[in-house]
């Protein structure tokens, strides 16, 4: 129960060559379009219980992949293979009768998703609450704000637990107290054994929720692997995009150039180095000060180049970004074959544990903190571990705030 199975799954949509295309091609004048492939040759196993995010930019094929799980699209070519009850968070309330109570419509949504009355009844409370919609329940759907559809939508496709959870986006209409409550519930259904197939254009989430994921580019599967892996090449992939869009991304997993480093001939990016009063550290108790100094030889003039680096912890998730633009500095222009070393100094204030730091080269400092062109990426360059700082205060948490604290004590009023 709960795997999925897909083999060569393309979907393709006719486009027409000419407006009257679909007339002529119906009155029998022969074809008159031409196949568009969203998506191609698609193969997947999805495993019992795995929980998969579905990640690629606007447009890849995320959610028509998921439709076509959900069985609301037809494939154009090959099968799925579901094992199990299915159910799909897709376009949250588009089933919904705008003239019907909110009732009404779970009762028909909850039968159309294969439950019977007496399930339905025994859910209904749940749903009420779940929803928490108050008594605009009993009211026409038409009256409605959509964040009420959606609360309602989702109550109803996860009444009960299904074997495979489709998601697509739809957590991101919500509030944010609805949004943990969905989590929540997804989250116990993971843990139940549910098998969840996530699209999501935020990664922290799929970094939550997912231990797998997978790069829609142009309709196939361009990486299958672990989140970190899969959300370094797409976010490498991003930047190629808002730059030149030519730098050469690395997609394997080489020592020297992990998964989502980049470059080209601009740019070298010769050391980095993780620094303890003047020393190279690998390990060094929290709190402590560190440097990093990145060392960068330019292989072409630039007018205005920085330098930046990432804070990531084991999962891949960045912690911390900044760069020279970013903290109001310059290094100037710079000559071909120049060589500059950028220095970051500050206390790791962070929980024990392991973590990396990510160095990049851009050029072009543009108003509001953002660059212009990415130059060079090395994904992880430095790694360095935390130890627990047994002379800090106790803390939990992802970063010391170290606060102060001031405790008062007022006197108490006499009574009456
Ligand atoms: N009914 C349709 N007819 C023609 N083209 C379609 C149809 N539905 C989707 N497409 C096209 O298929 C491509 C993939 O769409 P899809 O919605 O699956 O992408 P996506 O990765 O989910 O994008 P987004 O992140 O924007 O939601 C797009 O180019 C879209 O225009």
């Amino acid at each position: 129960m709960g795997h999925l199975r897909i083999r060569n799954l393309g979907k393709a949509y006719k486009r027409y060559t000419h407006k009257w295309g679909r007339l002529a091609e119906w009155v029998g004048l022969g074809p008159q379009h031409q196949p568009c492939w969203i998506l191609r040759d698609i193969d997947l196993d999805i495993a019992p219980g795995e929980s998969v995010g579905v990640i690629g930019v606007n447009g890849a094929g995320k959610s028509t992949l998921l439709k076509l799980i959900a069985g609301t699209t037809q494939p154009t070519t090959g099968a799925i293979e579901r094992g199990g009850r299915l159910a799909a968070l897709l376009e949250l309330g588009i089933g919904f009768h705008p003239e019907f109570t909110g009732r009404e419509n779970v009762w028909s949504s909850a039968s159309l998703a294969g439950l019977d009355a007496a399930t339905i009844a025994a859910c209904m409370d749940d749903i009420e609450s779940f929803a928490d919609i108050g008594d605009y329940i009993d009211q026409p759907v038409r009256t409605y704000s959509s964040g009420m559809q959606v609360r309602l939508a989702f109550a109803v496709a996860t009444a009960v637990r299904p074997d495979i959870l489709l998601v697509d986006e739809a957590l991101a209409v919500g509030d944010i107290f609805f949004q943990q409550k969905c989590f929540e519930r997804i989250r116990a259904f993971r843990a139940a054994g549910t098998t969840l197939l996530f699209v999501s254009h935020a990664m922290s989430t799929v970094y939550a929720l997912c231990d797998r994921a997978i790069l829609l580019e142009g309709g196939v599967v361009k990486l299958d692997a672990e989140p970190r892996r899969v959300i370094d090449l797409y976010n490498a992939t991003i930047a190629n995009r808002l730059g030149t869009g030519d730098l050469e991304i690395a997609e394997d997993e080489a020592p020297e150039r992990p998964v989502g480093s980049y470059g080209r001939g601009d740019v070298t990016i010769e050391r980095v180095e993780v620094l303890h009063q003047g020393r190279p550290v690998r390990t060094l108790v929290g709190d402590s000060e560190l440097t990093l100094r990145v060392r960068v030889r330019f292989h072409t003039a630039l007018q205005d180049p920085h330098v930046g680096f990432q804070v990531r912890d084991r999962r891949g998730e960045a912690l911390y970004m900044t760069h020279t633009h970013g903290m109001g500095l310059s290094i100037g222009p710079v000559a071909a074959g120049e060589c500059v070393e950028v220095s970051y100094s500050f206390a790791a204030r962070l929980m024990a544990g392991d973590y990396s730091l990510t160095v990049g080269v851009a050029d072009g400092g543009l108003p509001g903190g953002h660059l212009e062109r990415s130059l060079a990426r090395i994904q992880d360059a430095a790694p360095f571990s935390l130890t627990r700082n047994i002379r800090a205060a106790h803390w939990d948490g992802v970063c010391n705030l170290d606060p102060q604290c001031r405790i008062e004590r007022l006197s108490i009023a006499p009574a009456g």
